[in-house]
């Protein structure tokens, strides 16, 4: 049990209604989860508004209730306390509860359009070999050091990542790398947590349904930057333009990586094919297992943040050189001679970039077959964007599901037919089944050829009208190929 008035330290307070001193047993912001004795926190949402569920958590038991709204009636023996931002004061609440996990480890953010996996995993993994105890929250999985506690969001909301935090601390973690998604930041699921610092990968297209244009997209990346201490680092990408938007009036410690432009961190591509990369980063070289451009960025932002959190550069370098990287970030499977790369390349900037990779390293005539779709409800406006670079970096194309969500998935692919140039219709098919899809690129693949399969990665489901179906593009692929038996 808490005393209500100290899980509301420096939440900012508009007016209150009865005890402030009275004990509390959990915090709730889902009127669904309310137990006996919960402080229920009423948010507005995209679906519905939390205000509306305040009479069923009292009900359920709840003993106060933090609001943006009054509700017109009043209950007696139950306090009530508004506030400005439902949404922020629960973040603020969280970490009160939980005392603060964030100051009591090393907690680095990363956002970015893409690469926020890739990088905290690469964090992840370097700072066990490091010797550390560590945490992961990311859209893979969340981590306690080595125990796996699945991910339901890239970015979990605040109270859960207020309670991971602490296991983390009980547990003896010093160090914690997590994604920030746009929708967390912008929802506030990060209020209420102290960064030791923050990195930015990039920004380009995605998410426009939810935060209706480019600019305001940019802006809740930014908030995050704006939200830092004096004590953090702020570390962003020099050679993306909005890289620098990041650091205005950002009180942190500003701080650059990239390849083109002057950067405090500086590194050089010196070798790029399908066996790794080999960089160069402050005068050392250095060899990667993973491959493509955006990957030395990737690199190159993990090598910078460890010497921010202060190791030593010839040991950073000597253990990433070693680890394995995120799950279904360009996995490759050869079999039967023919390579298939399941990538989670699910936006135009992604996709532009794998495939742009794959053609980079390919060495004679083999052919390159793309098999791409679009996730259902969400951003419709990437899709015939996605298809027309896959049409322009590939020798053939499947257009497939991905997850159709509620959507007929035979609209989604027409949307996306439709960036296609006519040119280019001769070497796309259009396979609703994305079983069916993978097999007909199996059939159609020669030995040499790339596979790549795009948009799921490490998904082990496809999710069609509420329902998740166990579906791997990793295993999907394996069982296709040996029972071809391609020879
Ligand atoms: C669009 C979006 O981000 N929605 C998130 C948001 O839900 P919401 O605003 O729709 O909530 P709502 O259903 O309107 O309900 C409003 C409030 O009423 C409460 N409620 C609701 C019903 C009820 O019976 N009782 C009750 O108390 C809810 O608990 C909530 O507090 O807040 C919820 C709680 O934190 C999230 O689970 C939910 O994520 C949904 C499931 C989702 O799909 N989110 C995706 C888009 C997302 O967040 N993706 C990013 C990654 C994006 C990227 O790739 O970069 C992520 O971080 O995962
Ligand atoms: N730095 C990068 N720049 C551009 N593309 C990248 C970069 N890193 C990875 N990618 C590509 O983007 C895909 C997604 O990478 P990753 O999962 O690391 O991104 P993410 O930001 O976590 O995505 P999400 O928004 O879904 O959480 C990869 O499979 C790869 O194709
Ligand atoms: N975090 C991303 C993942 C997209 C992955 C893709 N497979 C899809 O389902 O659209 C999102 O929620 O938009
Ligand atoms: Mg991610």
């Amino acid at each position: 049990m808490k005393v209500l008035k100290d899980i509301l330290y420096k939440v900012s307070l508009t007016s209150t209604i009865g005890d402030m001193g009275v004990e509390v047993s959990e915090i709730n912001f889902d009127s669904r989860l309310v137990k006996s004795g919960s402080v229920f926190v009423a948010i507005r949402g995209t679906q519905s508004d939390g205000h509306d569920y305040i009479d069923i958590a009292l009900e359920k038991g709840a003993s106060a209730i933090v609001c943006e709204r009054m509700p017109d009636q009043i209950k007696e023996n139950i306090t009530y306390v508004q506030v400005v931002d439902s949404s922020q004061s629960l973040g603020i609440m969280a970490a009160n509860y939980y005392e603060n996990p964030s100051e009591k480890l090393k907690l680095v953010a990363v956002t970015g359009t893409n690469g926020k996996t890739t990088t905290v995993t690469l964090l992840y993994q370097l700072f066990i070999e490091l010797g550390y105890q560590v945490g992961l929250l990311s859209t893979v999985e969340n981590k306690i050091h080595e125990k796996v506690i699945p991910a339901t969001h890239t970015t979990p909301d605040s109270l859960k990542i207020q309670e991971l935090l602490h296991q983390m601390v009980l547990e003896g973690c010093t160090h914690c790398f997590m994604e920030a998604s746009s929708h967390a930041i912008v929802q506030r699921r990060t209020a209420g947590l102290h960064f030791a610092g923050a990195l930015f990968t990039n920004i380009s297209h995605d998410h426009l349904d939810y935060h209706g244009s480019f600019d305001e997209y940019i802006k809740a990346k930014k908030l995050l930057f704006d939200g830092l201490s004096k004590e953090a680092f702020a570390l962003v990408n020099a050679d993306d333009k909005r890289g620098t938007v990041m650091l205005q009036n950002c009180k942190a410690t500003h701080q650059t990586f990239g390849l083109k432009f002057p950067a405090d961190f500086k590194g050089k591509i010196l070798s790029n094919t399908i066996e790794g990369l080999e960089l160069e980063i402050n005068n050392k070289q250095i060899w990667f297992r993973m491959i493509g451009q955006f990957n030395a960025y990737n690199l190159l932002g993990v090598f910078a943040t460890a010497i921010l959190l202060g190791e030593e550069e010839e040991e950073v370098l000597m253990q990433l050189s070693k680890v394995p990287g995120a799950q279904g970030r360009f996995d490759k499977i050869s079999l039967f001679g023919i390579t298939a790369i399941v990538d989670y390349a699910h936006t135009p900037d992604a996709l532009e970039n794998v495939l742009k990779t794959i053609q980079g390293v390919r060495t004679g005539g083999e052919q390159v077959i793309t098999l791409v779709g679009c996730g259902g409800n969400r951003d419709r406006t990437k899709r015939p964007v996605m298809a027309k670079i896959a049409t322009q970096h590939s020798d053939k194309v499947i257009l497939t599901s991905d997850n159709p969500r509620n959507e007929d998935p035979m609209a989604i692919l027409r949307e996306m037919e439709a960036g296609v140039n006519p040119v280019d219709f001769k070497k796309t098919l259009i396979i609703e089944d994305r079983r069916e899809a993978i097999k007909t690129a199996a059939i159609m693949a020669k030995k040499g050829d790339i596979i790549l399969i795009a948009g799921k990665g490490h998904e082990t489901y496809q999710e069609i009208k509420g329902v998740k179906y166990p579906f791997d593009d990793r295993e999907v692929v394996k069982e296709i190929l040996n029972l071809l038996n391609k020879n």
